[in-house]
């Protein structure tokens, strides 16, 4: 599996967002240790802030249906430079991407960065910090 098929897979799913409000469509494909791919896109709501996002779909996705690890995703939408996921997509792609996790981030244009979790959101909260309960 190249970088550019998953980056493929999320622009496809991109097709399915739901954006009546923003219409600012993200796809999201993620690749799990079975090699399954799961894609996720933006799901919004008259209710704003209920609003999901394309890698929580697409993470949701695949633990539902009990693929837990995650070995790359790619997130995609028609920004200027690669697109950057929010603060609550960071907390959740923390719980189920390890270290090694190759995350995709691209816009329509082509331009796309390789990243980790520990570079978008470092000192994340996580498992550990609950040890003293
Ligand atoms: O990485 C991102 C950034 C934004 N959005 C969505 C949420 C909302 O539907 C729209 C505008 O914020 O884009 C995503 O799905 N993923
Ligand atoms: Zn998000």
């Amino acid at each position: 599996m190249e970088w550019k098929q998953l980056i493929d897979e999320a622009i496809s799913a991109s097709g399915q967002a739901y954006v009546p409000y923003s219409n600012f469509k993200v796809g999201a494909a993620l690749l799990t240790a079975d090699n399954t791919i799961y894609r996720g896109c933006n799901i919004e709501n008259a209710s704003y802030g209920l609003t999901n996002c394309a890698e929580r779909t697409a993470v949701f996705k695949a633990v539902s249906e009990g693929a837990k690890k995650i070995k790359a995703i790619a997130v995609v939408g028609n920004t200027d430079g690669p697109i950057a996921p929010c603060g609550a997509c960071r907390q959740v792609l923390a719980e189920f991407c390890g270290a090694d996790t190759q995350i995709i981030l691209a816009n329509l244009k082509g331009d796309f960065v390789v990243t980790t979790i520990n570079e978008l959101l470092p000192g994340y909260f996580s498992a550990k910090d609950l040890q003293n309960n």
